[in-house]
């Protein structure tokens, strides 16, 4: 059994169904107590949580969507008229994500896609359905952060306000990305500095407006 099924199973037998709180709880539990994770997690997940809060999206991505860990604890913030989709690579990942979704009762609120990022930014408009986002989530494969970012630009899927925020700047860090954000003139770039997952480690969010 894989970690992740070892994840998905600690959750269903400890978690309530239909409850985003007690699946994220029981999440953040095993990954203290039990078997470390690379979930956003408790600790930088509430300063997610305040990114969400004052931005309140009505569309929002999120590349890489890994158990769906931060997929729930977004969405569970959010209006039932929000569109959240959300990109991930490796198929067994999406498969434990979903099971993850619905036990939290959220797979009507969340649009999973199982690709390659780079595959999909240049379908979203036409095959999702999507205008511009208000809200995106970079947690995806760090060396490919930076392609992304500008693939949504080129995309014109960003639009003068869009907050992008990005995990792991400093574990296991993303500096080309950090720099792009902050040197290329087109966001207003701050980093939040916070522990890494499950962890006293170091580690910190990028939150990136665009400035259209
Ligand atoms: O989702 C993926 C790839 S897997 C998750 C990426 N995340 C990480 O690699 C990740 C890693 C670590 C970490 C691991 C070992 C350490 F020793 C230290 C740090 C921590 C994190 O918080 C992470 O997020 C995807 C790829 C391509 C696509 O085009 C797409 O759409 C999605
Ligand atoms: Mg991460």
């Amino acid at each position: 059994m894989s970690k992740e099924q070892r994840v998905l199973r600690y959750v269903q037998q400890n978690a309530s169904r239909g409850d985003p709180d007690s699946v994220l709880a029981a999440v953040d539990k095993f990954g203290w107590e039990t078997e470390w994770a690379m979930n956003v997690g408790d600790v930088k997940g509430l300063i997610l949580d305040r990114f969400v809060k004052e931005t309140a999206p009505q569309t929002m991505l999120e590349l890489g969507t890994y158990m769906g860990y931060s997929a729930i604890r977004v969405v569970r913030l959010l209006p039932e008229t929000a569109k959240f989709l959300t990109v991930e690579f490796n198929p067994e990942n999406a498969a434990i994500a979903n099971e993850m979704i619905a036990f939290a009762g959220l797979q009507n609120r969340i649009i999973q896609i199982t690709s390659d990022s780079a595959d999909v930014i240049p379908q979203l408009k036409k095959k999702y359905d999507v205008d511009t986002f208000d809200m995106v989530f970079i947690d995806h494969w760090k060396d490919v952060y930076v392609r992304d970012i500008k693939l949504l630009e080129t995309n014109n899927l960003l639009r003068k306000g869009t907050v992008v925020v990005a995990d792991n700047i400093i574990n296991p860090g993303a500096p080309e990305y950090a720099d792009y954000v902050r040197t290329c003139g087109k966001y207003d770039s701050t980093f939040h500095e916070s522990n890494f997952e499950y962890s006293d480690d170091i580690d910190g969010l990028e939150k990136s407006v665009y400035r259209g």
